[in-house]
């Protein structure tokens, strides 16, 4: 199988604090990945270090072969941890403004995705409730025909009927050719489309493999492993 993501090594401190320790880890291309642990174990550093926003302290990480910059970020789409259009647009302009940005957006898909979310173009950004900003910024991230979707926590705070909605356009939009990499700690809700699963602690790599391997191997569901692991 071929990496993805290649990760040695890596660490990053923040003054007294080391937020991931000597971590090895590498992604296979065409899965769905969910990076799992609690608050503050290290997802985000993770991610903002493969989405390149991050530098490392120490390590090295390669994406699609190469370190983190201007190519990697060209074919990776990332979902942030909140809303990032200004609030002033409707939707229409958050599309354009997307549009304007990233050559590989597909413009139909985006509409395509509105519709299935029920979003209305004309909406103006600063109506919308959280659920409504969510599933818009995962619209235009999924309207990108990226090699690598990087989700941070992208059902964090949504009802479940938005929660839903959420997971079938990833499952519906997901295409085998990509990578998705998924952060969350409601692992529950969203165990079943994960291929693999990182479980991450205190900044080091504590558990990783298949996620179906993993299930029979300790007979449970990978949301029970998650609080067996992290007591919760
Ligand atoms: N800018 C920063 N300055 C100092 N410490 C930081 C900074 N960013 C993160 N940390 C610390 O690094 C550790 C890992 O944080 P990180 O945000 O990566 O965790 P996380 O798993 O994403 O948590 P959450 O689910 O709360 O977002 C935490 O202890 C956090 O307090």
């Amino acid at each position: 199988m071929e990496n993805i993501i290649e990760i040695k090594g890596l660490t990053k401190s923040y003054l007294n604090k080391k937020a991931l320790n000597n971590v090895d880890l590498n992604l296979e291309k065409g899965k769905v990945i969910g990076i799992l642990g609690p608050n503050g174990s290290g997802k985000t550093t993770m991610i903002k270090i493969i989405t390149g926003i991050l530098r490392q302290s120490k390590g090295d990480i390669l994406v699609d072969g190469k370190k983190p910059g201007v190519y990697t970020k060209s074919v990776v789409s990332y979902l942030p941890d909140r809303n990032f259009l200004y609030e002033w647009m409707n939707i229409q302009d958050g599309i354009n403004f997307y549009k304007d940005f990233y050559t590989d957006f597909d413009e139909n898909k985006a509409y395509e995705l509105l519709k299935f979310m029920k979003l209305d173009r004309n909406a103006k950004i600063s109506s919308l409730s959280k659920g409504m900003t969510e599933k818009l910024n995962l619209t235009l991230v999924l309207s990108r025909k990226a090699k690598v979707y990087v989700l941070d926590e992208p059902i964090a705070g949504v009802d479940p009927v938005a929660r839903d909605q959420i997971l079938d356009a990833i499952i519906n939009n997901y295409d085998k050719e990509s990578t998705m990499l998924i952060t969350t700690h409601l692992v529950r809700d969203m165990e079943n489309i994960f291929d693999d699963v990182v479980f991450l602690r205190d900044g080091e790599i504590y558990l990783t493999g298949n996620a179906e391997d993993l299930r029979e191997e300790k007979g449970m569901q990978i949301d029970e492993l998650y609080k067996e692991i992290f007591g919760e």
